[in-house]
């Protein structure tokens, strides 16, 4: 007999399966619930923020070339990968407006450009000369900051063009992913190699991850037109990897440590004017709950002989963010751009401002420009988004457990179980009333494959079908579950055409316990034709704990039968053994005599064991 127990969420869940109060990574003193907790506390007032008009926009150039391999004329067909740009000026705020921001100086750009620069406005909002490019000086940057100013550049708002399902995919996306995988190949033998080249690893991994978490998150159900939480493919993406899920963590680590070691210096920047303040208490706002020890940057490159290595660091993640330029679809590639960007400048904070000097830190910040700042924060919403969803995908996850788990636990509590029966149910109960302890074990039994069934829709859910996620999945898993509820009837319809499905359960106990010589006993409960005759009476079915009784008694009965039988041949045994001794006697005494008088008469004795040999065949015949 099968036994069924609820399915214990903790048990069978295979969602992020990892130890919540475990520290995200080696260099983060940091748990993956005490991140949760931070970011359910700063997530709305962070939300805000990426919707406030300094950093919801951002600039970048769609069109430029990609310069790593020679494919540039591909493009994704979908409505979904495109962008919509700001054309409309009329409709962007009042104090975005160029004639009432004309006053003031664009520093960072030349006379000619800022007049060419339709977006020059944006500059404009920040007087602060600090905030130019410097061009002079060591690379400190881990992207290419001078293509926020390329002539071809276009502005977009980032709220209107959601991160979501596009449909891209394919060999295209696929080699974008295999080559920035690829920047991870550092040099060889560089001390401290390997936690730079696992910190790299993760960044990219991380991103990934928060990318099919959000396309999973925001997916497209063509059966319903919303778009909607897909937890298939999230599982199939994200969910079933602990690893990449980690790495959203570990890179919400990294992003938020570059937040508070910026902190300081933020209140130095200017917002330009009255309405800035409100961005800024936002900023503080959200940055005073982040800790220092959520990541240790200090471990990754921490002496001289590793400079080379940081510098091999920060040329490939430039490469990264370059190879966004490769990405054919250009919502895909605008939120590359974007995140590539946020991380980027994390890392020129992490890694750059590492001067005792106040100055010089003060230096490096002040050199920022505005939208390596609206790319760090908007990053870290992404990842703070990311990490939201994930929590609620758990919850998508963990509500279809126990659903599958209710419903097994259902077939077993017999009241609801004979509810949802009906009358059929009571036929049943009827017959279970009338048939011999076997029969009616053997008749439930039938049950199993409804479990099956249910097992099967379980394992669905961990692993779905990766290659059509366009085909919501919530729709593929709800057929097994009505094939689990039509599962039911055949066990409530032991007369109908279902005597086959009985038939090999009933026909089991005997397997098992070959000793058990009963056919008189299984025989009945194989072929139960006349079932209906006694469905006359209605009794409730045993539950599950009278079941186990009926087991136990039926193996006691068993057991009996088994003794008796057993007695009952040893007896006969002994019985006969008395009958045969007189019989016996005689031969052994002829045998003898034989022996003797050979012997007297000098026959050889060879011939004796001869017929020593014979006498004794024909006695073992006998
Ligand atoms: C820069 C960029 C931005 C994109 N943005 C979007 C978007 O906004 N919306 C959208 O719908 N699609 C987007 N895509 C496409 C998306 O990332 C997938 O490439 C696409 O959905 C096809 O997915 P896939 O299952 O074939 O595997 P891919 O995601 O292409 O992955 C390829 C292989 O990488 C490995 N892998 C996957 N994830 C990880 C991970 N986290 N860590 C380590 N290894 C991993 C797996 O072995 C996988 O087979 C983007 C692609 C790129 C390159």
């Amino acid at each position: 007999q099968t036994e069924i127990t609820q399915p214990s969420v903790e048990d069978t869940t295979n969602f992020c399966k990892m130890d919540k109060d475990s520290l995200v990574g080696a260099s983060c003193d940091v748990t993956f619930k005490e991140i949760n907790e931070i970011n359910s506390k700063i997530r709305p007032e962070l939300l805000s923020l990426v919707h406030s008009d300094f950093f919801k926009y951002f600039k970048l150039d769609l069109y430029k070339q990609c310069t790593f391999w020679n494919d540039n004329n591909g493009y994704c067909v979908n409505r979904a990968c495109a962008v919509d740009v700001v054309e409309e000026w009329d409709q962007l705020p009042e104090y975005w407006q160029p004639e009432v921001l004309g006053g003031l100086a664009n520093e960072s750009l030349s006379d000619d450009e800022a007049l060419n620069d339709e977006c020059s406005f944006l500059d404009q909002l920040c007087d602060n000369s600090q905030l130019r490019i410097n061009k002079n000086g060591p690379d400190i940057d881990y992207c290419d900051t001078g293509d926020f100013h390329n002539k071809q550049s276009v502005l977009v708002d980032l709220t209107a063009n959601p991160e979501r399902f596009t449909g891209y995919g394919g060999e295209q996306s696929s080699q974008i992913w295999s080559s920035i995988y690829r920047e991870n190949c550092f040099s060889q033998n560089e001390t401290g190699q390997c936690l730079a080249k696992d910190a790299f690893y993760r960044l990219v991994s991380g991103l990934h991850a928060s990318i099919g978490t959000h396309l999973s998150n925001d997916h497209l159900n063509t059966e319903t037109g919303r778009w909607e939480p897909n937890l298939e493919l999230f599982m199939a993406r994200v969910g079933d990897f602990p690893d990449r899920v980690a790495n959203i963590y570990f890179n919400y680590a990294v992003v938020a440590k570059a937040l508070w070691k910026i902190q300081p210096y933020l209140a130095h920047l200017n917002f330009c004017n009255a309405y800035h303040e409100d961005v800024k208490s936002m900023i503080t706002s959200v940055v005073s709950n982040l800790d220092s020890k959520i990541f240790n940057e200090n471990l990754l490159f921490n002496d001289d002989i590793s400079s080379n290595l940081k510098d091999d660091f920060r040329s490939r993640f430039k490469n990264v963010t370059k190879i966004m330029d490769c990405v054919h679809c250009d919502r895909c590639r605008m939120w590359g751009k974007v995140q590539t960007t946020g991380y980027a400048t994390s890392l020129k904070i992490l890694f750059e401002i590492d001067s005792e000097d106040e100055k010089a830190k003060q230096n490096v910040v002040d050199k920022l420009t505005k939208y390596e700042l609206i790319a760090l924060f908007n990053t870290f919403d992404r990842l703070s988004k990311s990490i939201e969803s994930i929590n609620n995908f758990e919850k998508l996850y963990t509500d279809r457990l126990l659903t599958a788990g209710d419903r097994i636990l259902a077939l077993f509590k017999s009241n609801n179980f004979f509810k949802l029966l009906g009358n059929a149910g009571k036929s049943f109960s009827s017959s279970l009333r009338n048939r011999s302890d076997d029969s009616v074990i053997s008749e439930l039994e039938i049950s199993e494959p409804a479990i099956t069934e249910h097992k099967m829709a379980e394992a669905e859910i961990e692993k779905p079908e990766i290659e059509k996620p366009e085909i919501n999945e919530y729709e593929v898993v709800e057929p097994k579950t009505t094939e689990n509820e039509v599962a039911e009837p055949n066990v409530a319809e032991p007369t109908t055409a279902e005597p086959e499905d009985a038939e090999p359960k009933t026909a089991e106990p005997e397997e098992d316990e070959p000793t058990t010589v009963e056919p008189e006993e299984a025989e009945p409960t194989t072929a139960e034709p006349e079932t209906e005759v006694k469905f006359q009476d209605v009794k409730l079915p045993p539950q599950k704990d009278v079941l186990r009784k009926l087991e136990s008694n039926n193996t006691i009965i068993k057991a009996w039968n088994t003794e008796v039988h057993n007695l009952n041949v040893a007896l006969r045994f002994i019985f006969h053994s008395y009958l045969d001794l007189p019989r016996n006697i005689a031969r052994m005494a002829l045998y003898r005599l034989n022996s003797f008088w050979n012997f007297f008469v000098g026959v050889p004795k060879y011939v004796n064991d001869e017929d020593q040999n014979q006498a004794t065949y024909e006695l073992n015949i006998q």
